[in-house]
């Protein structure tokens, strides 16, 4: 009955709002049932019956109302940004391994395909790059960076074999799309890239646990033939790895590879084994792009108290950041991801822009919004490691960074360099007074990086208890 005591002022309660009704609560017909006609003292006791259920009601929902606020005061949202290719997956791998190492840990099977690919697409870029270089009439120049570069001279015993290795390679590198495809769940992104991308709980895809409902899925089996090709493949694969071609092509920059490829081709026996499970390195080194923005999230223990920390990962493609704005508002802090070794390098989609110009811009665009101003900010200059060796290898910075000048080239100068227009833009453009924090970084460094993060996660925690109030 619509009129009943009970039903009333419970239901236009805006505590009610997304809850239901306690089941406690009889409804409205059990209190006056319809039909009968009730006595004074009846009256009284159903009104007072429901004046109890209603307090009762009111208090529990009072209390979860505190609950949820207490919860979402130690829920610490923090969003990992910057462009593709900056660390931002790499970063959140750490946070797993320092806070969540057992779910890193059940998690390393499921990279082991990954891994594969990685071998796979690093075999097929240097395939590749061999018969472009080949195929160009012997004194024909080509420009790259700007400049004329001469093709490679290769002897003609060195040519026959790297022919023969290539022609015994065809079939494992012809693997690279159709794993891709399969790891990617058939997502392909426009604009040519290659490569594999992940959405959130792609790796209950290829779990174990999934492999026993599932046996013959289309993905076991392509990441089955993959492992056998690979172990089938491996010698051939050392030897195309430590030709004095391809060393050749690589140190005159003829052979551009993903920045992680040397270091599986370097570990190529032992991941080639039948029962090979990825180690803690491993995954940290592999590459897989991002698709959108995927949730990680581990309690953190500061003080006694334990916090929620939420990680928003997200893909730093150009085509992939409107995708980031819906998380803004309620982020209670930004890490943003800036590699310094690529002062050489252009974006993968838009091959005219450098990357360190991008980088800048996009830290331009984090430090103007306005649904950010309250966001705490941390800046990672990352990629340290690369910088130092390409250094030490004679690329100049000048030669990609015009505004560099005549300034020494080398890691403490150029180092400075960066960081002091990063520092600016944060000058410039931050209108809410808030600090910059920032840290160079060299994400595969498992030791320094975990210092790095318990520093970071801590100073988030503690700013969000200022800004909160929270004890
Ligand atoms: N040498 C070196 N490699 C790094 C470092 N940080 C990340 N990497 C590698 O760089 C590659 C790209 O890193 P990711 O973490 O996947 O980059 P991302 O920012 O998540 O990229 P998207 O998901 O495409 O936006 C991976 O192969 C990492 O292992 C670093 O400090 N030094
Ligand atoms: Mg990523």
């Amino acid at each position: 009955m619509s009129s009943s005591p009970v039903a009333g002022p419970l239901v236009s309660s805006p505590h009610l709002h997304g809850l239901t009704r306690s089941a406690s609560a009889p409804p409205a017909s059990e209190l006056e049932p319809s039909g009968i006609l009730l006595s004074q003292n009846d009256k009284r006791f159903y009104n007072e019956e429901a004046q109890r259920i209603n307090d009762r009601i009111e208090e529990e929902l009072r209390k979860e109302s505190q609950r949820l606020k207490e919860a979402q005061r130690k829920e610490i949202k923090v969003m990992l940004l910057g462009q593709a290719e900056s660390g931002k997956s790499t970063l959140q791998k750490q946070f797993q391994l320092y806070y969540a190492s057992k779910t890193l840990d059940s998690e390393k099977p499921s990279w082991r395909p990954v891994v594969h690919f990685n071998v796979i697409k690093a075999v097929k870029t240097i395939l590749e790059d061999l018969e472009y270089e080949f195929s160009r009439p012997p004194g024909g120049s080509s420009i790259s960076e700007g400049e004329e570069v001469e093709p490679y001279h290769a002897s003609e015993k060195e040519k026959e074999e790297i022919f023969e290795l290539r022609s015994r390679l065809l079939t494992f590198a012809s693997l690279q799309d159709n794993l891709a495809s399969e790891l990617s769940g058939g997502v392909s992104i426009s604009g040519g890239r290659t490569g594999v991308f992940v959405r959130s709980g792609w790796q209950g895809l290829l779990s174990s646990r999934n492999r026993s409902v599932e046996p013959r899925s289309s993905k076991q089996q392509i990441a089955n033939m993959a492992a056998k090709a690979l172990h089938g493949a491996q010698n051939d694969i050392t030897s195309l790895w430590n030709h004095s071609v391809v060393k050749g092509m690589l140190s005159q920059r003829k052979i551009r590879l993903e920045e992680s490829a040397p270091f599986f081709l370097e570990n190529i026996s032992r991941i080639s084994e039948p029962d090979y499970v990825p180690n803690t390195d491993d995954v940290l080194n592999v590459r897989l792009q991002t698709l959108g923005v995927i949730e990680h999230s581990f309690p953190i223990n500061l003080g006694g108290s334990v916090y929620e920390w939420r990680l928003y990962d997200v893909g730093g493609a150009r085509g992939q950041r409107h995708a980031w704005v819906p998380y803004f508002d309620d982020a209670t802090a930004i890490i943003f991801l800036a590699p310094i070794s690529a002062f050489d390098q252009y974006l993968e989609e838009d091959a005219r822009t450098n990357r360190i110009d991008d980088s800048l811009r996009l830290f331009t665009v984090i430090c103007s919004s306005k649904l950010l101003k309250k966001a705490h900010l941390v800046l990672m200059l990352n990629k340290t490691d690369l910088l130092r060796t390409k250094l030490r290898q004679g690329v100049t910075v000048q030669k990609y960074i015009t505004s560099y000048g005549s300034r020494p080239n080398k890691y403490e100068d150029v180092s400075s360099y960066f960081r002091a227009h990063f520092v600016q833009v944060h000058k410039r453009k931050d209108t809410s007074g808030r600090s910059l924090y920032v840290h160079f970084t060299s994400m595969l460094d498992i030791k320094a990086t975990q210092s790095i993060i318990v520093n970071v996660g801590e100073a988030i925690i503690r700013q969000h208890i200022a800004l909160t109030g929270l004890a």
